[in-house]
């Protein structure tokens, strides 16, 4: 596999065809919170997420347990995202209860959709199922690819107006003829729970300063690690791909995590030799099996945040998803590894989840 196939990367990635809307109008869909279980704990889900230093780590700071040595005979560990899901979700819910006790009140998420992208609008549907099993509000606002880049802002405008709505977030991508940075950065910061706003983002950058909120996909992916006791510092991870969504803010996280950051894009030349000298690989290129067996060093951890859509007559919608890593090839080689799917995108929600509780817990306890 040779650096010729980086450069095809974004050419070979398959997108579902956006169809258009007739007329230009937001619907809003309101779902009520459902699920209220056991007794409130409140659990940090977070882990050392942001220690801010560049010097040793203070011994009262929780730390990861080292990286065990890799025994190669071992069978690989298979990362399951789904069941770790469900273990923040079960913490969501007591957290959420425990609010409602508190303040008489729940947290709310806004979700605006636009246009009719049918992965985006499954997306959605996770997002607003997982809100009614923590008993997390939701509101949904779809609009059409027709409408303009003034109505999508006058919606956020909308919910950072509305009291009982704590987190916004625009499901991306939009329509081409939007100006994204426009309308992200019309988020409320303290509502801006998926982390795009770039004062969020320069936070997550800049030492010395703290985002409100880290985008979810990167914290998914080093809520995987952390809860698998694997140890960043020092560790070499290379993330492939630069995306605002992904690959940006899981490289800057990783940092805080004092890993050894190297970032493979669709220029890098040779980037299996780069991805082979990795302990961690994050991929997040949006390229179905990018990346193969031998790209891995033996022994590494395999995060894989790919979902690509590939052709399967043999399944019930004609496609399956698949990662970016080839996962036959690489659970050969690694120690632990996410599967696609069932990985990185069930956390990713619950991450979600996370942050909006922690905006509506701010929100709660400034207006006492
Ligand atoms: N505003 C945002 N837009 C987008 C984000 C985001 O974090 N915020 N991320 C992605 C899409 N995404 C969430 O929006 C997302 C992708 C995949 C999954 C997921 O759970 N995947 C499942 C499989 C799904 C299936 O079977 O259909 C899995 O991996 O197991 C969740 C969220 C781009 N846009």
């Amino acid at each position: 596999m040779g650096g010729a196939m980086a450069f095809t990367w974004r050419l070979t990635k398959r997108r579902m065809a956006p169809a258009l809307f007739s007329r230009c109008h937001a619907t809003l869909i309101v779902g009520g919170s459902k699920t209220e279980k056991e007794a409130a704990t409140t659990t940090s889900i977070l882990g050392p997420d942001l220690p801010d230093i560049w010097s040793p780590l203070p011994t009262s700071l929780p730390r990861p347990m080292p990286m065990p040595p890799v025994n190669h005979a071992a069978p690989p560990t298979i990362i399951d995202g789904k069941s770790i899901a469900e273990e923040i979700r079960s913490e969501i819910s007591a957290d959420v209860l425990h609010l409602k006790s508190s303040y008489g009140k729940v947290p709310g998420l806004a979700v605006i959709l636009v246009g009719q992208r049918r992965d985006s609008q499954s997306y959605v549907r996770y997002k607003i199922k997982a809100c009614n099993q923590v008993g997390i509000r939701s509101l949904l606002a779809q609009l059409p690819d027709s409408c303009s880049e003034d109505e999508v802002v006058d919606s956020v405008t909308r919910f950072n107006q509305d009291p009982s709505v704590h987190g916004i977030l625009v499901q991306l991508p939009l329509p081409q003829h939007m100006d994204e940075e426009r309308i992200l950065g019309a988020i409320s910061l303290q509502k801006d729970v998926d982390g795009f706003h770039p004062l969020n983002v320069g936070n997550l950058a800049l030492r010395g300063r703290q985002p409100l909120f880290i985008p979810c996909a990167a914290k998914a992916c080093l809520q995987l690690l952390l809860r698998h006791q694997i140890d960043l510092m020092g560790k070499h991870a290379v993330v492939i791909g630069r995306s605002k969504v992904v690959g940006l803010p899981t490289s800057l996280l990783l940092q805080r995590h004092h890993a050894t950051v190297s970032i493979v894009h669709a220029f890098t030349h040779r980037p299996e030799e780069i991805t082979r000298e990795a302990d961690i690989v994050i991929s997040a290129a949006g390229v179905a099996n990018l990346v193969r067996g031998s790209w891995l060093k033996r022994g590494s951890v395999v995060i894989d945040v790919g979902t690509n859509p590939i052709e399967d007559p043999d399944s019930e919608h004609g496609y399956r998803l698949t990662g970016d890593v080839h996962f036959d090839e690489a659970v050969k080689v690694a120690s632990a590894i996410t599967p696609v799917p069932g990985g990185v995108g069930p956390v990713t929600i619950a991450m979600l989840l996370s942050n909006t509780l922690d905006a509506a817990k701010e929100a709660f306890r400034s207006s006492v």
